[in-house]
């Protein structure tokens, strides 16, 4: 019998996954799994909850919780050698992740996808000794997300980021950088730089509209030196999907990208900071299988061949 192992956060977002976990769970066993769940009790116990999932040899792990916990549950199963397939539930306040993989925000229906039994291998990144799913960086601006008090957060969702990037406007400074990314060169000074893993980044899921998750390449993206009143005009064509021929607006792609820099820069890894600066950001081709909805990955698999 397969066996299925929830980790799930209590606290997270909407905070309903409590009442419907009974039901999750009858719902797995009645598809053939022995189910059970963890909830997390702290900052960093999904990381463990993971690993000791991964060392009883679990079939499939699912991820309930908003970004945060699905990144900690995908640093407990990265490095191990036998990698359990992971479902995704999505109940933060942002569930880029499960944006980018196309699952519903409704759980039924998240539940369902994991259910269809239909799952794909896809690409992860590893940044200096961290995994994530979804973006890294550096730069001022990146250095918001994580000073949006959670509490704050769950009230206002989006907002809050909206409202605290007001706030940190005027201190965005540029900073001297180089970058080197499968072997070329860049050299300059910048607002931001990212490592993008999906085509959905903080809501913006035009920002890097050809990424893929099977390819083994991130995207890589630097705004160049403005001034305030151009990074925000750019950031305004950036929700509408149009800031790509923008001539301060670098895109490349790349499995392997080195960044370092002279002054002081903190590491954003998916919404939280990672440490600090220089990185080095690896992309691991295909190395976790997701359950997905399978209209839109095998349609995609098809574009592929
Ligand atoms: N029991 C807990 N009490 C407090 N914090 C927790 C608990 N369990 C996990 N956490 C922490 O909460 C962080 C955020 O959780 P999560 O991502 O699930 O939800 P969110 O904050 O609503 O959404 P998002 O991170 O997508 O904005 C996690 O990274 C984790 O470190």
């Amino acid at each position: 019998m397969k066996r299925a192992r929830i980790i799930y956060n209590p606290t997270s977002g909407r905070e309903v996954i409590r009442k419907v976990l009974p039901d999750i769970l009858q719902r797995l066993e009645q598809a053939g799994y022995e189910a059970s769940a963890h909830a997390t009790t702290c900052a960093g116990d999904a990381t463990e909850a993971a690993k000791t999932a991964v060392e009883r040899k679990y079939d499939v792990i699912i991820a309930a919780g908003g970004d945060g916990t699905i990144n900690e549950v995908l640093n407990g199963v990265a490095e191990q050698e036998f990698r359990p397939k992971l479902g995704i539930i999505p109940v933060g306040t942002t569930n880029d992740f499960a944006r980018a993989l196309s699952v519903p925000r409704n759980i039924h229906k998240a539940v369902d996808i994991i259910l269809e039994d239909f799952s794909t291998p896809l690409d992860i990144g590893r940044v200096n000794d961290q995994y994530f799913m979804n973006i890294s960086g550096g730069g001022k601006i990146t250095e918001l997300s994580y000073e949006v008090p959670s509490k704050l957060k769950t009230m206002l969702g989006q907002l809050a980021y909206y409202l605290k990037g007001m706030e940190m406007l005027p201190s965005i400074r540029p900073t001297s950088v180089e970058i080197e990314y499968d072997g070329k060169l860049y050299e300059g000074d910048i607002m931001l730089f990212l490592v993008s893993n999906t085509n959905s980044v903080g809501g913006l899921e035009k920002l890097a509209p050809a990424a893929r998750m099977d390819d083994g390449l991130f995207d890589l993206m630097i705004i160049e030196k403005m001034n305030i009143a151009e990074f925000v005009r750019l950031a305004t064509l950036a929700i509408q999907g149009n800031h790509l021929n923008h001539p301060k607006f670098i895109h490349k792609t790349a499995s392997l990208i080195k960044v370092k820099t002279e002054e002081k820069m903190q590491l954003n890894i998916d919404g939280e900071f990672g440490g600090m600066l220089p990185g080095e950001f690896v992309n691991l081709y295909r190395h976790i299988d997701f359950f997905v909805p399978r209209e839109k990955f095998e349609k995609q698999s098809d574009e592929n061949e």
